[in-house]
């Protein structure tokens, strides 16, 4: 489903970010990627979204070389992976189901498919009692929902998240990786960074663990660190 081959990026500052990275994701797994700050862990989903293009080596998404991918092939890795940001990325002017059509429109869905699968997937994250809310009306959790619910909308067969717990409370990111947990078990790959330890301790997935750039650790049922004790 997604592979890293010989995958480095350096920054045009010379910072290198990644080095070598060899790492293979099977379709329907769970993956934590931890580390310290500046380990790499966003710059590996940058290359993933082709936000950011590799120094050398290769990132593949279904066989595909995504590093020899035409821009006006973007949209299908945006179709293939639905993304979840800390800082939710939600737009302030339109309500809750607004923001979760316009990712479906803005892939050119079917008005009726929108009118059936919006309501679905508010459904699955509990948000069907805010729908005609705006985000200013929300709580930390309810727009982390509201971020899933965009990201998974369009049914994609990967899900990715950097840091989707990193402002909420203890509760209420456990209420969020339980959704996670669940769009898993429903078939989705899903690939996280993150530095919430506990959660990591007690989900017992698989842990690939970078350090200054490079893999040190890649376990099935793994745990936050080994490595170092103070992060
Ligand atoms: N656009 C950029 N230009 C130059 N250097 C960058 C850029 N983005 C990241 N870096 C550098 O690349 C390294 C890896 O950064 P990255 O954001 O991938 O780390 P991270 O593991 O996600 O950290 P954190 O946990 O703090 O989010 C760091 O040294 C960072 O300063």
């Amino acid at each position: 489903m997604i592979r890293f081959v010989n995958a480095s990026k350096t920054y045009d500052n010379g910072v290198k970010a990644l080095s070598n990275i060899n790492v293979k994701v099977d379709k329907g797994e769970f993956v934590f990627i931890v580390g310290p700050s500046g380990a790499g862990k966003s710059t590996l989903i940058k290359l993933l979204l082709k936000e950011e293009d590799l120094t050398s080596g290769s990132v593949f998404l279904n066989e595909m070389d995504i590093t020899k991918v035409k821009s006006r092939r973007i949209p299908y890795i945006r179709r293939t992976i639905g993304v979840v940001f800390q800082d939710f990325r939600i737009l302030p002017n339109k309500t809750v189901y607004e923001n979760i059509a316009f990712a479906m429109e803005i892939l050119g869905a079917h008005p009726k498919e929108i009118r059936r699968r919006v309501p679905m997937v508010l459904s699955m994250v509990d948000l069907s009692n805010k729908a005609n809310c705006y985000p200013n009306q929300l709580s930390g959790g309810e727009h982390q929902r509201v971020s899933i619910a965009r990201a998974i909308v369009n049914n994609p067969p990967v899900l990715i998240a950097d840091e989707p717990t990193g402002n909420l409370d203890h509760d209420t990111a456990w209420g969020i990786m339980e959704i996670f947990k669940e769009i898993n078990r429903r078939g989705t790959t899903v690939l996280m960074a993150t530095h919430a330890k506990e959660i990591v301790d007690l989900m017992k997935k698989r842990v690939i663990a970078l350090e200054s750039g490079r893999i040190v650790r890649d376990e099935e049922k793994g745990v936050y660190n080994h490595e170092t004790s103070h992060i």
